[in-house]
């Protein structure tokens, strides 16, 4: 039987290689907030592997304080160019700091600049600000690195539960599930 989580990094390298959306990490994480609702957005997916999926965020944002009242998480996705949806379910907690570290290192420095100076999910005057704000930031910054945010780290589900759904024209949806039982998974179909 295959790894649910090998079968799908062999998908997400080929989404990567083949695929044609600008954002081919863009995974949709969905979180329950503090009234109980689904809260869903996306982020990039870092790395899938037998830990778990990571995404990084800043530790005081919507999703990190849902996730802190509520470690259920869940992951969707659809690769538009293999007609596959994939979803995913378990539970969710912060990656180490030197992992938070590592991942920070690799991100564009215009990025770093944004993160560094918002506030995510604080409310915001205008969008003019925010233009004023990152260019004064970017001003700033000239020539220097900008170190990570103490409130800046990352998540990392792991997965409880893998659904993939090839999605056919028919309707005929081939829909091919994994639970994990102790340390094994186990795969059943469903109807589509
Ligand atoms: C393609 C795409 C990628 C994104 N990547 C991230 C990301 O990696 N981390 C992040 O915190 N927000 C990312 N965002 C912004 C989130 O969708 C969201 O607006 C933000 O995280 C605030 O959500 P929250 O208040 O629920 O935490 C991304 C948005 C899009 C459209």
């Amino acid at each position: 039987m295959h790894d649910p989580i090998n079968l799908f990094n062999t998908i997400w390298l080929d989404a990567k290689c083949r695929g044609t959306s600008k954002h081919r990490n863009a995974v949709c994480v969905s979180t329950i907030d503090e009234d109980g609702y689904p809260n869903s957005r996306f982020v990039d997916l870092k790395e899938a592997n037998a830990a778990g999926f990571v995404f990084c965020s800043p530790l005081d944002s919507g999703k990190a304080l849902d996730i802190c009242r509520n470690p259920k998480t869940g992951i969707t996705l659809w690769w538009e160019h293999i007609a596959t949806q994939v979803r995913i379910k378990g539970l969710a907690s912060p990656i180490s700091d030197q992992e938070a570290k590592a991942h920070w290192v690799g991100r564009l420095r215009d990025a770093q600049i944004a993160t560094a100076t918002f506030q995510q999910s604080r409310p915001l005057a205008s969008l003019e600000t925010l233009s004023e704000q990152y260019a004064r930031a970017v001003a700033a910054s000239d020539g220097k690195s900008i170190p990570r945010p103490d409130n800046w780290g990352g998540f990392r589900l792991c997965a409880e539960y893998i659904e993939f759904l090839e999605f056919k024209e028919n309707r005929l949806h081939a829909r091919t599930a994994y639970s994990r039982v102790g340390t094994v998974w186990e795969q059943h179909f469903l109807q589509p």
